[in-house]
């Protein structure tokens, strides 16, 4: 097991840093480049997630390991049963078997297609064998994972009629699904969608044209926590647009909560992010010192919530009931770990509640449970107390660089094996 110890002790922090293409956008380009043969892509994202994706696009074995790729199954499902004359096994990592599909399964068995479950019902790994499907409405729930809605919307353009997608009940991580419908329509295809109807028309070609792919901004939310936590900061992030296709941009409006301001450089796409040295958190009456719903954002839900704690003010995150099933049940995961801290933390199915903390625990191992995120999302509080993040290669999921990009931050590794 590989493992950090993380010492900063410096308070300020500065630096400049290139962030990796962004993942999601990454994976939906990437199918669409294989629909589309005309669509060249740049800016890549690096990560374990976009390579994985990118090598089952290239006809190989016929068994396909996506690891711990959650949006990497969804969306090669559908490609997959729309493949006429193919034969895949897609499977992924233990964890990748306890996350749920089969409201995606249902929703293109439904159009035609030809998928069975090879292990438990309702979970990868699965057998598809592709077909000509030529079906074209289709209805599924939209309250669980967006990426079953994504999946859909991608191989639309590919069907020959075309496909309208009707979403029942409340939408999650809306977001996502406008990404990929600016997307579509960035490229050429004229999708829509109206309430809760997605239109997506049959598209033969479009223009050849290179796409890029705007840095990622799941990943910015570490440096964004980062200046949270110093005391004073002036942190450049590149490669970033004006007009982005990601939600979690929204991260330059939540952490104005916390005193980091972000600019913008549209001319030569970076973000600035700066913490003034007077900043002075407004604690006000309230029950919690910040509330906030991120049913529209939850990847960033782990890093708000540690940036809480290492203020050692309190929150209440609502709208977290997508949590429970990605890499690792993030509420309990996060509950666990940041009561070894000192927390006192509440967790219900789509909520979590951090109270006030007074002092902060040093010297902890943060466990990180497979996810990524629980690693990079700790790893400011070493700008508080000293602390050791087990098994740190995980960020290689969405971001290998991460612990280098630190290091150019100032921050040290006592230990590093
Ligand atoms: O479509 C995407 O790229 C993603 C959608 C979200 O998943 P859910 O819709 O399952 O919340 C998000 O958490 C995931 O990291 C990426
Ligand atoms: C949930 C995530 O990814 P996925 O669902 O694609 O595994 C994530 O990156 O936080």
């Amino acid at each position: 097991m590989s493992f950090k110890k993380i010492i900063q002790k410096s308070k300020d922090t500065q630096g400049s840093l290139e962030i990796t293409g962004s993942k999601s956008e990454s994976n939906r380009a990437l199918i669409l480049s294989a629909l589309f043969k005309n669509l060249s892509l740049k800016n890549i994202s690096n990560s374990d997630d976009a390579n994985v994706l990118q090598r089952a696009l290239l006809p190989s074995s016929p068994v396909i390991d996506i690891h711990h790729a959650g949006t990497a199954m969804r969306f090669l499902t559908a490609y997959f049963a729309v493949q006429e004359g193919t034969e895949v096994i897609l499977t992924g990592s233990s964890r990748m078997k306890e996350r749920p599909i089969k409201i995606l399964v249902d929703a293109l068995r439904s159009l035609g297609a030809n998928i069975s479950y090879l292990e438990q019902e309702g979970y990868p790994p699965l057998k598809i064998k592709g077909k000509n499907i030529t079906t074209s409405k289709v209805e599924l729930s939209a309250n669980v994972s967006s990426q079953y809605v994504t999946a859909l919307m991608l191989i639309a353009p590919s069907l020959p009629q075309g496909l309208e997608i009707s979403l029942l009940q409340q939408i999650t991580s809306m977001p996502y699904i406008e990404m990929t419908l600016k997307l579509l329509r960035q490229i050429g295809v004229k999708a829509n969608l109206i309430e809760n109807k997605i239109t997506v028309p049959h598209t033969n070609t479009i223009e050849s044209q290179t796409f890029i792919i705007e840095s990622d901004w799941s990943s910015a939310s570490y440096f964004y926590s980062i200046a949270a936590l110093s005391s004073s900061a002036d942190i450049i992030l590149s490669n970033y647009k004006a007009d982005s296709l990601q939600g979690d941009s929204v991260l330059s409006i939540y952490y104005k909560h916390f005193g980091v301001e972000t600019s913008f450089d549209y001319r030569n796409k970076r973000v600035r992010l700066i913490k003034k040295a007077d900043f002075r958190l407004q604690r006000n009456n309230a029950k919690v010192d910040i509330q906030l719903n991120l049913v529209d954002s939850p990847d960033i839900a782990q890093t708000i919530a540690v940036t809480c704690l290492g203020l050692r003010i309190s929150c209440r995150l609502t709208g977290l009931h997508t949590l429970k099933i990605k890499e690792t049940d993030r509420l309990v995961a996060l509950k666990t770990e940041m009561e070894k801290l000192g927390a006192a933390v509440d967790i219900t199915k789509d909520q979590l509640t951090l109270h006030r903390v007074s002092n902060l625990r040093k010297d902890i191992t943060i466990e990180t449970y497979n996810d990524h995120r629980m690693a990079m999302a700790f790893a400011p509080m070493a700008l508080k107390i000293p602390i050791q993040i087990n098994d740190a290669n995980v960020v290689s999921k969405s971001y290998p660089d991460f612990w280098n990009d630190l290091k150019k931050l100032g921050f040290q590794y006592a230990e590093d094996e």
